[in-house]
């Protein structure tokens, strides 16, 4: 397959970067200094795309690829790819779910316990040698809350597993209802805050679910509540979410990404009662790899003419 030319439009693995270049004639973007000059000169050539989360296939650069013929993100999230213009042309698109629901889920709680119970903070209290003037204040239970969850995929059913651990009693939102009796259906997302202690973001990335916590979402959840986020940054009214954590009118909030990443609002940094991560919810050895060897088998499969193994378009 070597003579099959492939870009790379974003900062991967470099696990799947070498594969890449052994398996295909790999052009990567950020080898040019002009991305327009690239796709005058090799555009035509370009078989198959393969970018992450943060940089995808938009319609320009669709557009300037008239032979492709797939997009194979390494990452869950497709909000980067326009999929009505893969649709329309025929582009089929694949992504990397299931393998990273674990971390992902595993980060959220972890966010949940480090938010409630000020872990980060406890450490540096620790390494700032407070802890020999006094005791550190008392901080949380996250045991037993109520969490709410947007979005009860494949991603917040795994969080809502692991709450139930906790004893948390569980509600969600979603588009529809799903089959769970356990779980609480709230219709909209204001009646969901109103109603849980903990709110979840974990849904896909779409122009209904952009800003999906706004004001009124952020005031409902109130004083005493929490948000948490491994979505998306665009889910959240950032400057909203900041004010309202300045002005005390939300209780602390474990985010994991940003609307503008790697740029992070600067006023959160003086605050004791966020976390704040640098999206890396899938970011482990094992779960990075699992999505690397996605790629490159949905890969290897549409140039073999096979079924792809995770095709979303
Ligand atoms: O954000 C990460 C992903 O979409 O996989």
């Amino acid at each position: 397959m070597e003579s099959i030319d492939v870009l790379l439009v974003a900062q991967v693995l470099p696990y799947l970067e070498q594969e890449l270049s052994k398996r295909y004639n790999l052009f990567r973007i950020c080898d040019y200094p002009q991305k327009s000059q690239f796709l005058t000169q090799h555009g035509a050539l370009i078989r198959a795309v393969v970018g992450n989360g943060s940089c995808g296939a938009d319609s320009e650069l669709i557009d300037a690829l008239p032979n492709l013929e797939i997009v194979s993100s390494f990452s869950v999230g497709v909000d980067k790819i326009d999929l009505n213009k893969c649709k329309e042309k025929g582009i089929c698109v694949t992504n990397t779910p299931d393998v990273l629901t674990d971390d992902v889920a595993d980060l959220a709680i972890g966010l949940m316990l480090t938010l409630l119970r000020r872990i980060c903070e406890c450490d540096r209290f620790v390494r700032s040698g407070d802890w020999k003037h006094g005791d550190y204040k008392l901080t949380t239970k996250f045991s037993g809350k109520t969490v709410g969850i947007i979005g009860l995929g494949r991603i917040g059913t795994a969080i809502a597993k692991r709450a139930e651990g906790f004893n948390c009693s569980i509600c969600y939102y979603s588009r529809t209802q799903k089959q769970e009796p356990k779980y609480k259906y709230y219709p909209n997302v204001v009646e969901l805050a109103s109603n849980c202690d903990i709110l979840v973001v974990a849904c896909s990335l779409t122009d209904e679910t952009h800003h999906i916590i706004n004001r009124e979402v952020i005031n409902a959840l109130g004083p005493k509540g929490f948000l948490i986020n491994i979505g998306r940054g665009k889910h959240v009214d950032e400057p909203e979410l900041v004010s309202a954590l300045l002005e005390g009118r939300l209780g602390g909030a474990g985010l994991d990404v940003f609307e503008n990443e790697p740029h992070v609002p600067e006023e959160l940094f003086g605050l004791e009662n966020v976390v704040l991560l640098p999206h890396v919810g899938s970011g482990t050895v094992e779960t990075r790899t699992a999505m690397a060897d996605l790629v490159l088998g949905n890969l290897e499969a549409h140039f073999l003419g096979k079924p792809l193994l995770t095709p979303l378009v």
